[in-house]
């Protein structure tokens, strides 16, 4: 799929239009994604012989990676491997006997060090910074750090950073766990409104059924709605080493649709799988109807419950009819406790709502902003927030207003 003059994959425009991959052909849903988000699993990346992280693959897939980089696509990386590696380094092996979660916890302490390194020295060939963003099941629920999270990884991709992220292992109880980087992959790709999630797997999509245990199970190539009979498809986790299973992709997929980003399984195992990927090779493509940003825009309109109001003056409903975002200026009156991140009503002057949004201030600190320039917010709140009170992303609007009240 790589351009013979130049060793690139084509060009894509990070400007291009917003799309719904539904509409594009399979082979160019990767190359059309402004935003991606390749989750790779440990049996893949890490010699469960020896813990080592396989060379040779990782400087191919790195290759890859920096080719998208190049054509303007933003990446973000889901590595797994940190207890794959670790459990070896601290001589917790035994023919792959099950760990506690204490000893996951010290494994997964003493690989993630080892398994960043990699990834920083493997992209540092290709002149990419990596970053290193360890997160937890919390991390995606708790809407302020989830919010916080969002920001730093988009900061993050604004930078030309390629963000490494792993789950924070070590401070997780059982109860706060992921335990498997199939759904963490599919919340950030949520969290960061990516238009493409790839699943790098030791298999190349789902099959009618577990094709280890029947020989007669046919892969699916797209999967447009997750129905109960397709749910009956997976069965339980696969490799030794891995925790996944085809369960766990089918949660994938149903985060990653619900927030309007397809979702791709595809064989990880041999040498470029993204470069296979695009040349049309065997997968399994979970297409969502709507995009990421209509999605996300339905999920603050319908499934959040405001905290309290902003209400804004005549110039800030034209900016926000005209796309724009909030800014403290046009806020008359705030009303409520919340926190930051809580979503909040937003009315015009005579307190008809036009939508929700998310509020990047608190409510004591909304208070304190509101009507004052941006210049002034460091001063009033004592730190270098946004310039928007809520950005246009975290905004929807929801009409012409309803009645007060
Ligand atoms: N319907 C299915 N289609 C494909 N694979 C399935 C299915 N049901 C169960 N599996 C198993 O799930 C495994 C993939 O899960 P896992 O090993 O956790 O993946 P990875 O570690 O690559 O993320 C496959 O190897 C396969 O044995
Ligand atoms: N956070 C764990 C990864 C757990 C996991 O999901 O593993 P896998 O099924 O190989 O993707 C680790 O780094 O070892």
């Amino acid at each position: 799929m790589t351009d013979p003059a130049t060793g690139a994959f084509p060009s894509v425009s990070p400007s291009a239009p917003s799309h719904v991959l539904a509409e594009v052909p399979p082979t160019a849903r990767l190359r059309t994604a402004r935003r991606l988000v390749i989750k790779i699993g440990s049996a893949l990346l890490v010699d469960d012989r020896t813990g080592k992280t396989h060379r040779t693959w990782l400087d191919a897939l790195t290759d890859e990676v920096a080719l998208l980089r190049r054509r303007g696509q933003d990446v973000i990386l889901v590595s797994s491997g940190a207890i794959a590696v670790g459990r070896r380094v601290l001589g917790l092996t035994g023919s792959g006997r099950a760990l506690r979660l204490e000893e996951k916890q010290a494994a997964a302490a003493a690989g993630q060090i080892r398994l960043a390194h990699a990834w920083q020295e493997a992209l540092a060939h290709h002149d990419i910074t990596v970053a290193q963003v360890l997160l937890t099941l919390d991390d995606s629920e708790n809407r302020r750090r989830y919010l916080n999270a969002r920001k730093t990884l988009d900061q993050l991709l604004s930078l030309g950073v390629v963000p490494v992220v792993n789950e924070n292992d070590t401070v997780t109880t059982q109860e706060i766990r992921f335990g498997d980087n199939d759904r963490l992959a599919a919340r950030v790709a949520a969290m960061v409104s990516a238009d493409a999630l790839v699943l790098l797997s030791d298999i190349d999509g789902l099959y009618t059924a577990d094709p280890r245990v029947d020989p007669s199970a046919r892969r699916l190539d797209e999967v447009r709605e997750l129905t109960p009979e397709i749910e009956a498809m997976a069965g339980a986790a696969g490799s030794s080493m891995g925790t996944g299973g085809m369960v766990t992709k089918l949660i994938a997929a149903r985060v990653a649709m619900d927030a309007g980003c397809a979702m791709v399984i595809a064989p990880g195992k041999g040498l470029g799988p993204l470069g296979a990927l695009e040349a049309g090779g065997p997968c399994t493509w979970f297409v969502p109807a709507q995009e990421p940003r209509a999605a996300r825009k339905r999920w603050i309109a319908g499934a959040l419950k405001p905290e309290g109001t902003l209400r804004l003056d005549a110039g800030a409903v034209r900016a926000l009819m005209d796309g724009k975002s909030l800014l403290p200026a046009g806020v008359t009156r705030v009303d409520g406790v919340f926190q930051k991140g809580a979503p909040v009503r937003i009315t015009d002057p005579g307190g008809r709502v036009l939508g929700v949004g998310l509020c990047n201030y608190p409510s004591d600190e909304a208070r304190r902003l509101a009507g004052h320039r941006t210049g002034d917010i460091e001063a009033t709140v004592g730190y270098r927030g946004p310039d928007e009170l809520v950005h246009r992303d975290d905004l929807a609007l929801t009409g012409s207003g309803e009645p007060p009240g």
